[in-house]
């Protein structure tokens, strides 16, 4: 069972990330990306599909050419919860 994150450290978790933020209407986090082209950006969306099948925790995404637009959030929690701050993490590093 995970938790989500609620009040000041919510507020501080996603602070802690880089350009990440809160979606209007519902608990979860989203962040824009952009690549030089559709290979690159498939190529990031293939790493991150591969670590999340392994950490079992999965983006929502919507791909368009070389943007890529990715919503976290988590089921059993029904919000943010610490799955979703370190998944993020691990997505800015393999943008
Ligand atoms: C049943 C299975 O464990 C869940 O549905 C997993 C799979 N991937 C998931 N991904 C995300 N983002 N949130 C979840 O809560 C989640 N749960």
């Amino acid at each position: 069972m995970v938790e989500k994150l609620t009040g000041a450290a919510r507020t501080e978790a996603i602070a802690g990330l880089d350009g990440w933020s809160e979606v209007e209407g519902r608990d979860a986090i989203s962040k824009s990306f952009r690549f030089s082209d559709f290979a690159e950006a498939f190529g990031f969306m293939t790493r991150v599909a591969f670590h999340a099948e392994k950490a079992d925790h999965h983006p929502e995404w919507f791909n368009v050419y070389s943007k890529v637009e990715i919503v976290l959030t988590t089921h059993e929690a029904d919000g943010v919860s610490e799955r979703d701050i370190a998944l993020a993490r691990t997505i800015d590093g393999m943008s």
